[in-house]
């Protein structure tokens, strides 16, 4: 009785994910999904091309192969990115910049779906971070339960820097992992930690010298695990994630109209228009190095 009246307030937590299609104009999948057959552990690696920027198809895209390993009994989710150099770079500016009113709607409700469907996962999660992680990037890695970092990369919620406040949900994903302390200090300062301030704060649990180690260490947190009743384990965490998320599904419309408000005042968009030129300008002055 308890079990079922637990199990259907679970159900009342999970996103209602709407299975758009995966378009992409490429043809590339934007995910890629591998099971070991052996460890039944699944890789769920971005490949969005150049920096795995989230827009809403490559957000469709994790969500589907979410659910995917869900339903398929994997063991446990390793999230990574088939970028060498880059894990995420956080929300595609480019849906921000200048932005359609309806699909910027789409864009903010699957940005949410993205963080429930992770956050609620109910099979254990870790995210190999073999690359860069700034703003929406680290917030992947920090709805997993486990994080390992490659060196000199760097991770963080560094919305401030480019004006703009990130939401309340997300700061949350920040503040179950930081002391209150020092995720209030690095949210407003907008701070990228290197690998090595990250391990040191706490905001990765390990770091790994190569690829490789980092999925065999992500592996290891996922076995550990093997004693624990899986449905036990998964009702738990759920419980134990409730109040955050709570937080965003009691008001996703009020979020949304925030956030439309916000995106398109005046000075956010200038601000968010000059931090892209850098970016650009940035990229144009590298390749005209090499
Ligand atoms: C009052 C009530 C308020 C309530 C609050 C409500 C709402 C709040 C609203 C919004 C919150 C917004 C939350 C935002 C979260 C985000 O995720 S925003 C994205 C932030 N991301 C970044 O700042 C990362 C920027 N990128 C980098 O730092 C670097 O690119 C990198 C990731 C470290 C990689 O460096 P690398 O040298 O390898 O690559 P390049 O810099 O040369 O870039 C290559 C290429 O990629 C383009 N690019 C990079 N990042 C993005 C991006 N995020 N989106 C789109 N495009 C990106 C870059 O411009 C280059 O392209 P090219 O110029 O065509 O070569």
């Amino acid at each position: 009785m308890l079990r079922s009246k637990i199990l259907n307030r679970i159900r009342l937590l999970k996103p209602v994910i709407d299975r758009r299609c995966m378009s992409s104009a490429s043809k590339t999948p934007l995910t890629l999904l591998e099971v070991d057959d052996k460890s039944g552990i699944a890789t769920l690696s971005l490949n969005r091309p150049p920096v795995n920027s989230l827009n809403i198809d490559l957000m469709n895209s994790i969500i589907e192969s979410i659910t995917e390993i869900e339903g398929n009994k994997s063991r446990g989710l390793i999230l990574t990115s088939a970028n060498d150099r880059v894990f995420c770079a956080g929300l595609d500016l480019n849906e921000l910049h200048k932005p359609n009113q309806e699909r910027l709607k789409e864009f903010w409700a699957v940005f949410q779906d993205v963080w429930l469907a992770l956050h609620l996962c109910s099979v254990p999660t870790a995210a190999a971070i073999n690359g860069h992680a700034p703003a929406g990037g680290c917030l992947l890695a920090t709805a997993c339960e486990y994080r390992v970092m490659l060196p000199q990369m760097t991770i963080g919620l560094n919305e401030t820097q480019f004006g703009y406040m990130a939401p309340k949900w997300v700061m949350l994903s920040y503040l179950s992992v930081l002391p209150r302390r020092l995720a209030e200090r690095a949210l407003t300062q907008g701070k990228l930690f290197t690998t090595a301030e990250a391990l040191d704060v706490g905001l990765v649990d390990e770091i790994a010298a190569s690829k490789e180690e980092a999925l065999a260490k992500c592996s290891t947190f996922i076995d550990s695990f093997s004693k624990a009743n899986p449905l036990a384990r998964s009702l738990t965490k759920k419980q134990i994630r409730e109040p955050d998320v709570q937080k965003l599904i009691a008001d996703r419309a009020g979020d949304l109209k925030e956030c439309l408000e916000y995106i398109n005042s005046p000075l956010l968009q200038d601000g968010l228009g000059a931090y892209f030129e850098a970016l650009k300008q940035k990229s144009r002055s590298k390749a005209g190095k090499s």
